[in-house]
């Protein structure tokens, strides 16, 4: 049994809500955002390559979500692995050291656009007395998925071999570094089945980790998440952990959004956290997205306040979202017609 969790930690999202106006701005696509301003994705390691090859970029896409009125920005460490950097040739204290670097440039992003906001008296809350809007880090976890690097994140199939025991093992290490390098929270995202989700939450707890976290699942269908696991069976295992402060889904088409967020509501009352993609879809193969049906890019802005309504509390984008997407969310959300 892991080490109680601190009561600020339980209560740290609903504080954290209650002085951001009810509502959470997640930022958007990250790694589509580095390839969209020239980053070269092409590799095992997708967005934790610009870890080594450009962290003036990953600071620069933080920047911009935070301008763009974000206030809770997610990580480059989606991709980032243990095992992925020493594939690479990297030591075993280079790859952890990469992994907290995620963490500092973020950090480092926070404090120039606080410091920016400060000098520019721009920011400050219509409650005033100076108090600036409050900002968070999320430390991004991707799955097992993400680390093979084929987008089997999007299927969750990864064989019998691949037990709970190897999940927890895989991911052990990593939730450590990443929940002692000064990150606010950890953000478990497109989980692509149950498997998965109880390695976490049993890591959670055997590790004592004491920073909450979210957990995200992505669907392909509106109904289950990518695997065919119950989308209900998997907000299930997040309501039953202690350390999980919100549940939700991301990287999923936006036309399934409202529907997941009634059925997870039906099992949780955490606060429910939702960033669709674009609506395209990935090819593992050529690392390219395709244009498919539906609604896509931005015209999901204005579906976010149904999904307030519908009971989620923090909204974003992912992949093939931009600064403009999450312009306009917190635009919609601050709206005083709302
Ligand atoms: C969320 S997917 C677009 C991330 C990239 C994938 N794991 C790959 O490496 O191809
Ligand atoms: N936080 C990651 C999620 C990819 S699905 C990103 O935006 O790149
Ligand atoms: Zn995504």
């Amino acid at each position: 049994m892991g080490k109680q969790m601190p009561e600020t930690a339980t209560t740290f999202l609903t504080h954290f809500l209650q002085h951001s106006g009810g509502y959470g701005v997640l930022d958007g696509g990250f790694a589509t955002e580095l390839e969209r301003l020239g980053a070269d994705l092409n590799d095992p390691l997708w967005s934790a390559k610009c870890l080594l090859t450009s962290p003036h970029l990953v600071r620069r896409v933080h920047l911009d979500y935070l301008d763009a009125g974000a206030n809770i920005i997610s990580t480059a460490s989606y991709q980032a692995t243990i095992q992925g950097f020493e594939a690479k040739g990297f030591s075993r204290d280079e790859s952890e050291n990469l992994l907290r670097k995620s963490v500092q440039i973020a950090i480092e992003a926070r404090d120039i656009y606080l410091e920016r906001c400060t000098k520019d008296s721009w920011d400050f809350t219509e409650t005033g007395a100076g108090s600036r809007r409050p900002i968070l880090i999320a430390a991004s976890i991707g799955s097992y998925g993400a680390y093979l690097a084929d987008g089997s994140e999007y299927s969750g199939e990864y064989g019998d071999s691949v037990t709970l025991e190897t999940l927890k093992d895989f991911h052990r290490r990593r939730v450590q570094i990443l929940a002692n390098a000064g990150a606010d929270l950890i953000a478990f995202e497109t989980i692509p089945n149950k498997l998965e989700a109880q390695a976490y939450a049993e890591l959670l707890d055997e590790e004592g980790i004491e920073i909450p976290a979210w957990f995200s699942f992505n669907s392909k269908d509106g109904i289950n998440v990518v695997s065919g696991d119950s989308i209900s069976d998997c907000a299930s295992i997040a309501d039953a952990s202690k350390q999980v402060v919100a549940v939700g889904i991301n990287c999923t088409p936006p036309r399934y959004i409202h529907g997941l967020i009634l059925s997870i509501r039906e099992v949780t009352d955490k606060p429910i956290v939702v960033y669709p993609n674009s609506g395209e879809s990935y090819d593992g193969v050529t690392k390219r997205w395709l244009k498919s049906d539906g609604m896509i890019g931005e015209d999901f802005v204005s579906y976010v306040r149904k999904w307030k309504e519908a009971g989620a509390s923090l909204f974003g984008g992912c992949c093939r979202t931009t600064p403009n997407t999450i312009r306009g969310i917190a635009k919609a959300l601050s709206s005083k017609t709302f």
